[in-house]
């Protein structure tokens, strides 16, 4: 079921995704945002701050904004773009609807594709296009396209498309930066970035080799892990539950805690919070992406929340990552 409906407290519009298992998403036109992914059991799985702010120009913090057409400081916008603080509108003409049923993560790890082509998967189409103010500062024709999937069992599926709509070139760069909600965030750990490169941008983006055997959290993290596995593990031991995030299109992976200090200095931030969350964001930042004129781009991210129990209580990476 898909229903737009008008946010009580904040009185901003949303579209509520419910899936027949109980799953729910749930997407504010205001940036694209995706500010809920609940489980069957009503659990929240993104992390959406106590103290957000809805209301422009500030974007909500939390759950997966749309970081477009620059991320971060790599240029000369405002930090992560202007995408996650405008208003976005459903597509009238969205590409066709996605198959019935490709699976999805039914509790124990598996993908079930069970064929009851009866059920559709809830899903919605948004789109932010280029209007007079974003031209004064970003001078180009584009269309920026989210198809927000929640699969049948639970998995969320992010679909964003970027066509040139101008009769020349431009480039960007791009990110779903997801803020996953976890029990304590140093009892968490990420596999699949050992031994890879990362632009620290806590150190001017200088540029290290991951040496440790898997990335666990004891201080501020702010770091561009370049040209990552297509799978990602996020293991939250506490909560014995593993994030699996699987990406197309975005080579990169940002992974960033503020820690105690700079939690403190944001506005939109409870204090305590940098605890209970940590963004892992599907990103393409290191190589921009450049389209020419009538040329599209697609990125894709899909995660899935798997009990870590399914491990027998010793959860296995290498399934986790090439299962
Ligand atoms: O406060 P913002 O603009 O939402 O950004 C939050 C963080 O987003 C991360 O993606 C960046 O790597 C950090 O440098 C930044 O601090």
């Amino acid at each position: 079921m898909v229903e737009l409906v008008k946010d009580g407290s904040t009185g901003m519009e949303k579209v509520v995704l419910r899936e027949p298992g109980g799953a729910t998403a749930q997407v504010h036109l205001y940036g694209g945002h995706v500010t809920s992914w609940k489980n069957e059991k009503g659990e929240e799985l993104l992390f959406l701050s106590s103290k957000a702010i809805f209301k422009p120009p500030k974007a909500i913090r939390g759950g997966i904004p749309i970081c477009f057409p620059q991320f971060g400081t790599f240029g000369s916008l405002e930090q992560h773009g202007f995408a996650r603080n405008r208003f976005w509108v459903i597509d009238p003409n969205p590409p066709p609807p996605p198959p019935a049923l490709t699976g999805g993560n039914n509790g124990n790890g598996t993908s079930s594709n069970n064929n009851s082509s009866s059920k559709q998967q809830p899903f919605v189409d948004l789109i932010l296009k280029h209007g007079e103010d974003e031209h004064k500062i970003w001078p180009h024709s584009f269309e920026l396209c989210l198809r927000v999937v929640l699969g049948l069992g639970g998995d969320l599926t992010l679909i964003t498309r970027v066509r040139n709509t101008d009769s020349k070139n431009f480039t960007f760069t791009f990110a779903l930066h997801t803020y996953l909600s976890v029990s304590d965030v140093s009892e968490v750990r990420i596999e699949g970035l050992e031994t890879l490169d990362y632009l620290d941008n806590l150190k001017d983006r200088e540029r290290f080799t991951e040496q440790g055997n898997a990335i666990t959290f004891d201080a501020e993290v702010d770091r561009i892990y370049v040209g990552t596995p297509t799978k990602i593990a996020i293991i939250d031991h506490e909560k014995k539950r593993t994030f699996v995030l699987k990406k197309e299109g975005l080579p990169d992976a940002v992974v960033w805690n503020p820690w105690e200090k700079k939690a403190r200095a944001m506005v939109d931030f409870g204090d305590e919070e940098y605890k209970h969350m940590l963004c892992v964001e599907a990103a393409a930042v290191e190589k921009p992406i450049t389209l020419k004129p009538g040329e599209e781009w697609r990125g894709r991210q899909e995660l899935s929340a798997v009990p870590s129990s399914y491990f027998s209580g010793q959860l296995d990476p290498i399934k986790v990552l090439q299962g």
